[in-house]
């Protein structure tokens, strides 16, 4: 004769399925950041809308973007601060963007050598926000596509990536099957280059909730974009800054 369960029995095992919260996605903030012009708008919308946009302003403060991707089985949100830089846009919200961050990029225009050596202010500015050798960092030298322009070769920009202990990608935003040097060969290398981080962090980083509970201090709603390709959710806050 089958076992009786008594109602209250009945009734949490009910509740104790269809009570299961939803499996938590793991979110992952990099900034990306270097002078103004070397492309960091343009690597983050390839990233996130899988298209190079056709016209592109200033960044004013930050500009999220962000993106779905699967590693392994595992859903990870990679949320990319796409950093004003221009000095005077930036200044308001600098302590905003330091904050839990997972991961650096830094960038510089290939065919502006200014923008290369800019880059050991960028650093210092990282160190100066508790950002050390110990957050995954990466050096992209961007716009690889308009190689009679280049200003930087390659040879100079991985000394300089060694000495930081950094890895060194050249790509283009506009044309990511063109990247010279080093590190090529990928159908779409600024993709490559986004996951590759995506990669590094899946293993090293905590679990940080993607519904964070009621008043756990969304403290600023910046512009936020949702390209195309990603999970869809729009309209969010920034609930970690
Ligand atoms: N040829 C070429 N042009 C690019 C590439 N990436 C960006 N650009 C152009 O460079 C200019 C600046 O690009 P942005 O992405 O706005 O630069 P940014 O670094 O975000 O600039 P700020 O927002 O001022 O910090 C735009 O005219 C882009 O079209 C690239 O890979 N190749």
């Amino acid at each position: 004769m089958a076992e009786s369960l008594s109602p209250g029995e009945f009734s949490s095992s009910l509740t104790s399925s269809a009570s299961l919260p939803p499996p938590r996605t793991r979110i992952f903030k990099i900034i990306v950041i270097g002078d103004s012009g070397v492309g960091k708008t343009c690597l983050t919308y390839r990233f996130c809308a899988g298209k190079f946009p056709e016209k592109t302003e200033a960044t004013i403060g930050v500009d999220f973007r962000e993106r779905l991707v699967d590693i392994d089985g595992e859903k990870l949100k990679i949320q990319l601060w796409d950093t004003a830089g221009q000095e005077r846009f930036r200044k308001s919200m600098v302590q905003h963007y330091y904050r839990n961050v997972h991961a650096v990029v830094f960038v510089y225009d290939v065919t502006n050598a200014a923008s290369f050596r800019s880059l050991p202010a960028w650093i210092e500015e990282c160190k100066q926000h508790a950002l050390g050798t110990e957050v995954p960092r990466i050096l992209v030298g961007n716009k690889c596509d308009l190689q009679d322009s280049v200003q930087v070769g390659t040879d100079v920009a991985q000394q300089f990536a060694d000495s930081h202990s950094m890895p060194l990608f050249e790509t283009s935003a506009k044309n990511p099957n063109s990247q010279g040097g080093i590190n090529s060969g990928n159908s779409d290398h600024v993709e490559a280059i986004f996951m590759t981080v995506a990669h590094k962090l899946k293993s090293q980083k905590p679990l940080v909730l993607s519904q964070p509970p009621a008043g756990s201090g969304a403290s600023i709603n910046l512009s936020s974009r949702m390209e195309d390709g990603t999970d869809g959710s729009r309209g969010w806050a920034c609930s970690s800054c």
